[in-house]
């Protein structure tokens, strides 16, 4: 699904944020990065997703090699990640529904099938009763559920996370890895960058870990030298 091959992350003023990064994640996998702030786990999130570009190696996702994708791709590629982040980013003008819904429109989706989806995703978040409520109105777990149900609701093949529980407590933040491990569990790919190692320690997944840009840690064998 994700492989990265000699990956080097320079920022225009000189940071290298990424230094010869080689990894593969599987189709399927739930895999965490874990490391210091400034290590560079937003760095990978933000390659993935296409924000920025490699400096120097190869990045494919979903068989796509990244750097190649021309400019009037780039949106429908990542229309088809789910992306997750610290501070929700909802629209707050619009409804729980209308936020999730807007998802579906932006890849022109008939809308008798988005009014079918959205109170299936929305249940599978537990939020269905919360249909018609605003974003400010919800707790920062509510909201966190909702872009979650967001991401989730094309059928993404990959869902990619950072710091998805910065903003919340323990009990909630719970909440949240247990319905990212349910969506993986149904098949989806998921990449979580993250401070949170209590439940990192907890969850038995993949890990890995990184620290001035560099792998220093991966609980899998053989993560290096993958063909690309
Ligand atoms: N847009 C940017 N311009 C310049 N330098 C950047 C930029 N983004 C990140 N960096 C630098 O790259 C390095 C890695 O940053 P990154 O945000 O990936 O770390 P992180 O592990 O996600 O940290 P945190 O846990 O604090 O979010 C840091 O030294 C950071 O200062």
């Amino acid at each position: 699904m994700v492989k990265m091959l000699g990956v080097t992350k320079v920022f225009p003023n000189g940071a290298v944020a990424l230094s010869n990064v080689t990894l593969k994640i599987d189709k399927g996998e739930f895999v965490f990065i874990v490391g210091p702030s400034g290590a560079g786990k937003s760095t990978i999130i933000k390659l993935i997703s296409r924000e920025e570009l490699p400096t120097k190696g190869y990045l494919v996702v979903g068989g796509r090699d990244l750097s190649r994708l021309r400019r009037r791709e780039v949106p429908f590629y990542r229309r088809k990640l789910g992306v997750v982040f610290q501070d929700f980013r909802l629209l707050p003008n619009k409804t729980v529904y209308e936020n999730v819904a807007f998802a579906m429109e932006v890849v022109e989706t008939p809308p008798r099938i988005i009014k079918k989806r959205i109170p299936e995703v929305l249940q599978l978040v537990g939020l269905r009763h919360k249909m018609g409520v605003m974003p400010s109105e919800l707790s920062g777990g509510e909201q966190q559920r909702v872009s979650l149900a967001r991401a989730i609701v094309n059928n993404p093949e990959l869902i990619i996370a950072d710091e998805p529980t910065g903003n919340l407590d323990p009990e909630t933040s719970w909440e949240i890895f247990r319905l990212l491990n349910e969506i993986n569990r149904s098949g989806t790919t998921v990449i979580v960058a993250t401070h949170a190692s209590s439940f990192v320690n907890k969850m038995r997944k993949r890990v890995i870990s990184i620290d001035r840009g560099m792998i220093i840690r991966d609980q899998e064998k053989g993560v290096y030298g993958y063909e690309i």
